[in-house]
């Protein structure tokens, strides 16, 4: 399925009372949550906030507790299974000395549109040259991941979900590790492809960066403490609740000065 046929009228996420618990730890305790197609949402909240088990919960990589997700409509099985999400994990989940080279990251993109022979046809090459191409990659893409810049190696799994064609972006901490150049042609690159029609939720630290990315804002704390606009969502009594209580003169202007953000 390509991105001009998503089903539409469903929101591109739709989460429902969601719980999970890890053995005992509950990381999300009813979370709801609608986010319409075409928007780019940050989502924010301290380290241990439930950002990451969000993701794994919307691409079906653990199992909720109590409550649903549904991406334009879909469950995480069917949505993924028409290649609609793509995800982008925390450097930290990823083995970086695995033995592929930039390229073969790329057309892991394009596994759930292969043919019956499981070959890359020509316009498989082409997807993964396009997108290659799109995030600046292409003079790199027969080195080994791992050896790639930080920045580099985001611009890498971002291109995947772009060979993908997916419709929906998950990426969690796109930012972390990555230079003020490469996140400057980041934010460009998220912002084109939201023009395009895709959907993309990404966490981030960098709460000074949110209102120039993002078009609404979600503020996590096992469950959603706020969500709208980005200047709706980044007030003080909003970051205290979630950070704890800021120093004198807070709020977005004050996190202009640290924009790793608090946590
Ligand atoms: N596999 C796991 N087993 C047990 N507990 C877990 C597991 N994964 C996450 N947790 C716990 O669930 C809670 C939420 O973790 P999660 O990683 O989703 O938060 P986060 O907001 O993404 O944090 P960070 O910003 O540090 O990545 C934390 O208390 C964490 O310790």
């Amino acid at each position: 399925m390509s991105l001009q046929q998503i089903p539409s009228g469903a929101a591109a996420i739709a989460v429902n009372e969601l719980h999970v618990d890890y053995h005992g730890v509950t990381a999300l305790d009813g979370v709801n949550l609608t986010i319409e197609e075409r928007r780019i949402c940050g989502l924010i909240g301290v380290n241990g906030s439930g950002k990451s088990t969000l993701f794994k919960s919307l691409m079906g990589l653990v199992q909720p507790t109590r409550g649903s997700v549904r991406l334009f409509g879909l469950d995480s099985v069917q949505s993924r299974k028409l290649n609609l999400v793509t995800y982008v994990p925390q450097s930290e989940d990823v083995d970086w000395t695995f033995p592929v080279c930039v390229r073969d990251v790329v057309m892991m993109g394009r596994y759930g549109r292969l043919g019956p022979m499981r070959r890359a046809r020509r316009q498989d090459r082409e997807a993964v040259d396009h997108a290659l191409d799109r995030v600046g990659l292409a003079d790199l893409q027969h080195r080994q991941i791992g050896e790639l810049s930080g920045g580099q190696r985001k611009r890498a799994f971002v291109a995947r979900g772009i060979a993908q064609d997916a419709a929906l972006m998950l990426l969690d901490e796109p930012f972390a590790g990555v230079d003020k150049s490469s996140e400057g042609a980041l934010v460009a690159l998220f912002r084109d492809l939201r023009d395009e029609g895709r959907t993309i939720l990404v966490s981030t630290h960098d709460l000074a960066g949110i209102p120039q990315l993002c078009d609404e804002a979600v503020l996590l704390h096992r469950h959603v403490l706020a969500h709208g606009t980005p200047g709706s969502v980044l007030t003080n009594d909003n970051l205290a609740r979630a950070f704890g209580p800021l120093p004198a003169a807070a709020g977005t202007a004050a996190l202009e000065e640290t924009p790793d953000g608090l946590a």
